[in-house]
C-alpha cells in the first residue's frame, strides 16, 4: 500500500477533488494489479446454513488467500457454464442477510452496484446509438430499487430512460431515487400513460419488477404489465423492430427456482443475475446472459460452493456461458470522431506520432505500443505479427526481437517493412513504412538488462520460430537457466537477440469518421532546393 500511495502522490493532488469510489476507479486504470481481479472460486467445503459470527469470519479471513490459489486454479473449468453455481431462492435471501448483517453493507450500497451491473451489461450488448430509449417497469422490492439506479447510469451512458414505477414504497432510499431521476428530467410514465403498443416508443424494455422474493401469481397491476411484455413476442416483427426486454436478476413472473413453467411467461433477451444466477437461469435461453453484483466476498463464496465467472479488470459485469452466434458480415461499428484536418496536424510525422501515441497512453489503451509488423522475403510473400514498440525518436521506430526468427530471416532479404497501429477506442490507425536496419550491439544489451530477468532468460531459451517437441522442453530449460542465475549475476545477452530500427519513408494517420468517410493524411517526403520536407496529403477514405 505505501508502494501505492508513494506512487500516486503526485495524482493525489489533483484528484483531491473527486469522490472516493472515483479515485480508486483512476488508481486501478493507472497501476493495475499483478494479476487480474478475480472473484473467489472456492469448491470446499459443505453449506450448512448456522448463524454466522463475526469471529467466523474473521477466521475465515485469514485463510482466505490461501482460497485464492485454489481459486486460480479453478479458473480454467469455469468457461463451462455447467461448472457455474446457481441459488435456491432460501439462499438467494440467506445472502442478502449476512451480507447486509454481520458483512457490514447497506441496502443502498448493494444496490447502487446491482443497478451499475445491470446498465454496464446494457451498454455491453446495446449501443445507445441503436437502442437509446429505455423503458424501466419497476417492482415494488429491491429488484425495482435496482431498476431505478440502473435508469440513472444509463441516462448518464447517453440512453434516454423512461420509469414505470406503479406501486411505489415510501422509504428514504426509495424516495431519493425518485428525486435524483426526477432532477434528471427521466419521465415517470404511470400505466395508463403508457402507449398499447410499447415497441413504438422503446427500444429496451427493462423488467426490475420482481426478483428473488417473487412468489404466487402477478398481482395487479403487474399482471398486466407482465402481459404486454409477453405480446411483444407475437408481434409483427416485419413492421416494427420489436424492443428487446432485460430482466433483472429473475424474469419476473417466472418461479424462482422452477423458471417459466408454464411456457406462458416473458421470454427476456438478456438476463443480468446478481449476486450469482438463482435457479431459474438454468431455464434461460435468450442471447445474452451476465453476472452482475461484483461484491460477493470470500466468505460467502465459500460458504455457499459458489464457482462464478471471474471479473476481467475493473468490469462490473461478466457474460455467463457461451456467447451468441453473430452474423459476421453484420458486425460493424459507426466511427465518430472529432474533425481531423490538414491546418491542425504535425509538420513532422514522427511530432504528429508522438501526439496520437500520447493520447493512446492517456485513454488508458492496453498496450498502446503493441504494432503489427509486416514483412516479405525474397519470394514476396507478405507475413506480419505483433511486436512491442520500445522507442521512437527522429532516427525511426525500434523494436526487439530474435535474430533467427522467420521476421529476421525474412529482413535480412528483404529490408524493408510496415508498422501498423490500431487505437481502439480512439478510432485511429496509423500506418508507417520504411527500411530497416540491426540497432547496434551496445543499444540491444541496454535494452535486453533492463527486462525483467524472467524474460531475458525466456529469450535464451527461445530458438524462435523453430518447431519445439512440446511445452515441457521450453520449460524444463527455463528452469535449469534460472537455477543457474539464481544468485543475481548478470544474464549474457544472446548473440541471436537484439533490435531493429525501421527509418520511416511515408506515414498514413487515419480517422474513423461517419458514413465511412474517414479523414486520412499521409505523409511522403519531398525534395525542395536539397532539403527534405514532409508533403501532406489528403487520402479519399
Ligand atoms: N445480494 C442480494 O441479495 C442483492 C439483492 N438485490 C436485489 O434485490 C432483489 C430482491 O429484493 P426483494 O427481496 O425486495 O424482493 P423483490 O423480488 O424485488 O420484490 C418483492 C416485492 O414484490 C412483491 N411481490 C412478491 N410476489 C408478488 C406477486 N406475486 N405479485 C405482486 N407482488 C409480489 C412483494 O410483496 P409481498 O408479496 O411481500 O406483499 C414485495 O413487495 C433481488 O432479486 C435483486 O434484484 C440487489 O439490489 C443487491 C444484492
Ligand atoms: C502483444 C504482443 C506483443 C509481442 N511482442 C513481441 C516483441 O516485441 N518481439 C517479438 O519478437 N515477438 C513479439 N510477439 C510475438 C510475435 O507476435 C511473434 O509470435 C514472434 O515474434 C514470432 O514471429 P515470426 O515467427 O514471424 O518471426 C508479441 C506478440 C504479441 C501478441
Ligand atoms: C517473444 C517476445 N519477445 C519480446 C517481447 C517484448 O517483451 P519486452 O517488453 O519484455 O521486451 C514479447 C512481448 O510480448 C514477446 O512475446
Ligand atoms: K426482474
Amino acid at each position: 500500500m505505501w508502494s501505492l500511495i508513494r506512487k500516486s502522490r503526485t495524482m493525489t493532488c489533483s484528484l483531491l477533488t473527486l469522490s472516493l469510489p472515483l479515485f480508486y476507479n483512476s488508481i486501478s486504470t493507472i497501476y493495475r494489479p499483478a494479476r487480474s481481479l478475480r472473484n473467489p472460486l472456492v469448491t470446499t467445503s459443505s453449506v450448512f446454513l448456522a448463524p454466522i459470527s463475526s469471529s467466523a469470519i474473521r477466521a475465515f479471513c485469514s485463510k482466505s488467500s490461501e482460497a485464492r490459489g485454489m481459486a486460480d486454479r479453478a479458473v480454467l473449468s469455469i468457461h463451462n457454464p455447467d461448472s457455474i453455481s446457481y441459488l435456491n431462492q432460501r439462499e438467494a435471501a440467506e445472502i442478502d442477510e449476512i451480507l447486509m448483517g454481520p458483512l457490514g453493507f447497506s441496502v443502498d450500497q448493494l444496490m447502487e452496484l446491482a443497478g451499475l451491473s445491470v446498465a454496464t451489461s446494457i451498454a455491453e450488448v446495446y449501443k445507445p446509438g441503436e437502442y437509446g430509449r429505455v423503458l424501466t417497469i419497476c417492482g415494488p422490492g429491491n429488484n425495482g430499487g435496482d431498476g431505478l439506479v440502473a435508469a440513472r447510469h444509463l441516462y448518464q451512458f447517453g440512453y434516454k430512460p423512461s420509469i414505470c414505477y406503479p406501486k411505489r414504497t415510501n422509504k428514504p432510499l426509495y424516495n431519493g431515487l425518485v428525486t435524483q431521476l426526477e432532477s434528471l428530467s427521466v419521465p415517470f410514465l404511470s400505466v395508463e400513460d403508457l402507449p398499447s403498443d410499447l415497441s413504438k416508443d422503446f427500444d429496451i424494455l427493462v423488467d426490475a419488477i420482481f426478483g428473488f422474493s417473487f412468489h404466487g401469481a402477478p398481482r395487479p397491476p403487474f399482471d398486466d404489465l407482465l402481459q404486454r411484455l409477453v405480446c411483444l413476442h407475437g408481434s409483427d416483427q416485419t413492421r416494427q423492430k420489436a424492443p428487446v426486454i432485460v430482466s433483472v436478476d429473475i424474469p419476473s413472473g417466472w418461479h424462482v427456482e422452477e423458471g417459466d413453467v408454464g411456457g406462458e411467461g416473458i421470454k427476456p433477451d438478456m438476463l443480468v443475475s446478481l449476486t450469482a444466477p438463482k435457479l431459474c437461469a438454468k431455464k434461460f435461453s435468450g442471447p445474452h446472459h451476465f453476472l452482475g453484483g461484483r461484491f460477493v466476498p470470500p466468505f460467502i463464496a465459500d460458504k455457499y460452493k459458489l464457482r462464478l465467472p471471474p471479473y476481467s479488470g475493473t468490469a462490473m459485469c461478466v457474460r455467463i456461458g457461451k456467447p451468441p452466434q453473430v452474423d459476421i458480415s453484420a458486425l460493424r461499428e459507426n466511427y465518430i470522431s472529432p474533425e481531423f484536418l490538414e491546418e491542425q496536424v504535425e509538420a513532422d510525422p514522427i511530432d504528429q506520432f508522438r501526439k496520437w501515441f500520447d493520447d493512446a497512453v492517456a485513454a488508458g489503451l492496453r498496450e498502446p505500443n503493441a504494432m503489427a509488423l509486416s514483412t516479405a522475403g525474397m519470394d514476396g510473400k507478405p507475413s506480419s505479427r505483433i511486436v512491442l514498440l520500445k522507442g521512437v525518436d527522429k532516427d525511426g521506430f525500434v523494436w526487439y526481437t530474435n535474430y533467427e526468427s522467420r521476421k529476421a530471416h525474412e529482413l535480412t532479404e528483404n529490408p524493408r517493412a510496415s508498422l501498423l497501429f490500431y487505437w481502439d477506442g480512439l478510432n485511429r490507425q496509423v500506418r508507417v513504412e520504411g527500411s530497416v536496419q540491426k540497432v547496434s550491439d551496445e543499444e540491444s544489451d541496454h535494452y535486453f538488462h533492463s527486462r525483467p530477468r524472467g524474460s531475458q532468460i525466456g529469450a535464451i531459451v527461445s530458438k524462435q520460430s523453430a518447431v519445439v517437441p512440446g511445452r515441457d522442453y521450453l520449460y524444463q530449460q527455463y528452469k535449469e537457466l534460472v537455477e543457474k542465475y539464481s544468485d543475481g549475476s548478470l544474464i549474457p545477452k544472446p548473440k541471436h537477440w537484439g533490435g531493429y530500427r525501421l527509418k520511416p519513408e511515408y506515414f498514413e494517420f487515419w480517422l474513423g469518421q461517419q458514413s465511412r468517410l474517414h479523414d486520412r493524411l499521409r505523409y511522403s517526403p519531398q525534395d525542395v532546393d536539397g532539403k527534405k520536407v514532409w508533403r501532406i496529403e489528403r487520402l479519399a477514405p
